[in-house]
């Protein structure tokens, strides 16, 4: 197949965010991966251009899985499966900043974890290899760049006044109840701007499967930190997921061809920074390391270890 028409983008929509426009679907997909099957089949679709992207749901058509249930291996290694380098996931999160008003978009490049250990977040969890990704910087920050003056162009085409919002961190609760107000206001004094309940483990697999990941965060409310105001409700959330899911829409549409054209460009091993990435992070080859294991990570790092037990690299 050529480049051209490789699947190379993942795009995960969160709450609010089941489908993209102007899309022609080619085919559903529903890969039974090493850790389950994804959140829900995965729609592969092209723009008017050829252009094809890889649409997965994060809690299902019909939103019907928890945050803490989302089954993150299936889904990164899944799109990793199918050829995806890089994914654009969606997020409607909570302001725990008076600027960052809801309606606004933001491109995070920093995470605060405060899940609660209970979501597996490796790919090596449970199998007798041990690896240590580098996670300093948790988005892909030329991807995080490159979107920025893309996303900022979308969004004052449609002219309805969203702000945009780079450099920000957000902090990821383990959920499904709300923060309290001591939380919140906690979270603001570390210097968190956001907070979600996904974007954690997903960034930690993305990083783990060597694939670009960016975040578009769009704010939905307040939290729970104003004093004045009532704390965060799931009724406020749904009030503003519509019309940040248009906006996402838009600037799905507006980016796409763009994307796989630098996907595929000459420059394209600068922006794919991640691939190799994992080479000097999985512990040297040891006699004790259960074959069973290597052949399982080959779902996802077929770079590093291969379906057959014969690795191609010494780790
Ligand atoms: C519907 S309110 C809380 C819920 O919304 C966000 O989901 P997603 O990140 O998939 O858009 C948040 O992370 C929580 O899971
Ligand atoms: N206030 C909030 N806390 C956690 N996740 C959210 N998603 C949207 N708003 C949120």
């Amino acid at each position: 197949m050529a480049d051209d028409n490789k699947v190379l983008i993942g795009i995960i929509g969160g709450s609010g965010l089941y489908h993209l426009d102007n899309l022609t679907q080619i085919t559903t997909v529903n890969p039974e991966t090493p850790w389950g099957f994804p959140s829900s089949p995965i729609t592969i679709a092209a723009l008017p251009s050829g252009t094809r992207v890889a649409f997965l749901a994060r809690h299902g058509q019909g939103h019907v899985i928890p945050p803490s249930s989302v089954p993150g291996r299936a889904n990164i290694g899944a799109l990793k499966s199918l050829g995806v380098r890089a994914i654009i996931a969606f997020s409607a999160v909570g302001s725990l900043r008076e600027e960052i008003s809801p309606g606004s978009f933001v491109l995070p490049t920093q995470i605060i974890d405060r899940t609660k250990g209970i979501r597996p977040a490796s790919f090596f969890e449970g199998t007798s290899v041990v690896a240590h990704a580098m996670f300093g910087d948790p988005f892909s920050g030329k991807l995080v760049k490159w979107l920025e003056e893309r996303v900022r162009r979308a969004l004052d085409a449609e002219g309805k006044g969203a702000k945009l919002f780079t450099g920000k961190c957000i902090v990821c609760m383990e959920g499904p109840q709300f923060s309290t107000r001591a939380e919140s206001l906690m979270y603001r004094q570390w210097g968190g701007d956001l907070i979600n309940m996904s974007v954690l483990p997903e960034a930690k697999l993305a990083r783990e499967a060597e694939l670009s990941y960016a975040l578009i965060a769009t704010a939905t409310d307040y939290d729970s930190w104003r004093d004045q105001s009532e704390s965060v409700t799931a009724a406020d959330v749904f009030k503003t997921l519509k019309s940040n899911a248009e906006t996402s829409r838009l600037v799905a549409a507006t980016i796409l061809d763009d994307l796989q054209r630098a996907l595929t460009g000459e420059d394209a091993h600068v922006f794919l920074e991640e691939t190799g990435s994992m080479q000097f992070s999985i512990m040297p080859r040891s006699e004790k390391q259960n074959p069973a294991d290597r052949v399982k990570l080959a779902y996802v790092l077929p770079e590093y270890f291969t379906g057959e037990g014969k690795d191609v690299s010494s780790a």
